[in-house]
């Protein structure tokens, strides 16, 4: 019996009992919840977003926070979608959540979902081979490509030797260039947008930022991990001061579609050098991954600044920053999203592995059934 057969036998301990599979993408976890959500409520998906964020945040915190997750703890809630988007229809729905609330995009989840949804059987799919599957997103629909084989039983598997890949919403750079004070000096960055709303800042920006000894470290502006914790800090601190800053937010945190306005909060800051992109998101929750829509915004930035022309593969780690660590990202294609935006679409590549199957469970008398988070 593999492990999908034992999450229909019954070891429920307690009613609200939450299963849960487990993934990571280049070491990032997704908490799949595959039990435990009563039905969420709304038409849209944007809708069934601000239903579970007013009505059932409560869930979110149980799965999230420390004791039964930890501040780095990421969560994907699958939701039955026969809604249509446009032109296409939607597979399946999810709802990302993380330590603060919950985002529009997800690459590093769609690539575990991928996996995830052919191995379940919870959708059938007659064909084998490559696979597509309509993932809607809060900020759309995400094509996903899963490569996959029949065994001899007929059930599909995915291959865990390959890529799973996703095609990004239409991403675009918002701002180039923009210069700020931050903590007394003047430094530059970029804003793009790539499902969620993003800083991109070099490692040299922030270098005369980190103590002297420090910098004595750095060669070249690449970033050396050792000393992460500064620049993760100082990433947190700039997301900060421009979500503070209304007037930041209206100039450059808007999504051109009126009906997608729920998108338009600034998600994190990513540092960039040749091949690190380390993400600060939400509540300065530290991505373990190259960040799957951090990339389609910096792919999208690099398109836009005529440094990488179409369909150019470029390679990605994140803070872990070793060899099996790295997301792919190349533009696909370019269209006009409104008279002023030319945006692209983004295919993101990388790997995700099965970690665990969790039941969570929620006592009666337990005083921390939502958890709880040591402050920063
Ligand atoms: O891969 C991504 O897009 C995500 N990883 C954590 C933060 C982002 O949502």
């Amino acid at each position: 019996m593999n492990f999908f057969q034992e999450l229909q036998t019954n070891y429920d301990i307690k009613d609200d009992t939450i299963k849960i599979v487990e993934m990571h993408t280049c070491g990032e976890p997704t908490r799949i919840i595959v039990k435990g959500y009563p039905t969420i409520k709304g038409t849209t998906i944007l809708e069934k977003r601000r239903y579970v964020k007013e009505n059932l945040d409560y869930l979110r915190k149980r799965i999230i926070f420390e004791p039964r997750g930890h501040k780095d703890q990421y969560g994907a809630i699958l939701i039955k979608n026969d809604n249509e988007n446009g032109d296409e229809i939607a597979d399946i729905g999810v709802l990302f959540m993380h330590n603060e609330g919950y985002s529009t995009m997800c690459g590093h989840a769609i690539i575990a979902l991928g996996r995830f949804l052919i191995d379940s059987n919870i959708l059938k799919f007659s064909n084998d081979g490559k696979v597509r599957i309509n993932i809607e997103c809060p900020c759309g629909i995400v094509p996903t490509f899963v490569d996959t084989i029949r065994l001899s039983n007929g059930r599909l598997q995915a291959r865990s030797d390959k890529d799973v890949k996703f095609h990004s919403v239409p991403s675009f750079a918002i701002a180039i260039d923009v210069s700020i004070e931050f903590k007394e000096r003047k430094i530059k960055f970029d804003i793009a947008f790539g499902g969620a709303f993003y800083i991109i800042i070099s490692i040299k920006e922030l270098l005369p930022l980190l103590p002297e000894i420090l910098q004595e470290n750095y060669h070249h502006n690449k970033i050396m991990l050792e000393n992460f914790k500064f620049i993760t800090e100082l990433a947190g601190d700039l997301t900060e001061k421009c979500r503070n800053s209304k007037e930041f937010i209206q100039e450059y945190i808007i999504h051109p579609d009126n009906l997608k306005q729920d998108l338009n909060f600034l998600y994190g800051t990513i540092i960039t050098d040749d091949i690190y992109n380390i993400c600060i998101f939400a509540n300065r929750e530290i991505d373990r991954s190259p960040c799957g829509s951090g990339v389609s915004a910096r792919v999208a930035l690099q398109y836009a600044k005529g440094i990488l022309p179409l369909n150019q593969t470029c390679y990605y780690q994140s803070v872990i920053g070793n060899d099996n660590n790295k997301f792919s990202g190349k533009v696909i294609k370019s269209l006009q999203l409104t008279k002023e935006i030319q945006a692209v679409i983004v295919e993101v590549g990388g790997k995700a592995y099965y970690t665990g199957v969790s039941t969570l469970i929620i006592e009666n008398d337990d005083s921390f059934q939502e958890g709880f988070l040591l402050p920063n």
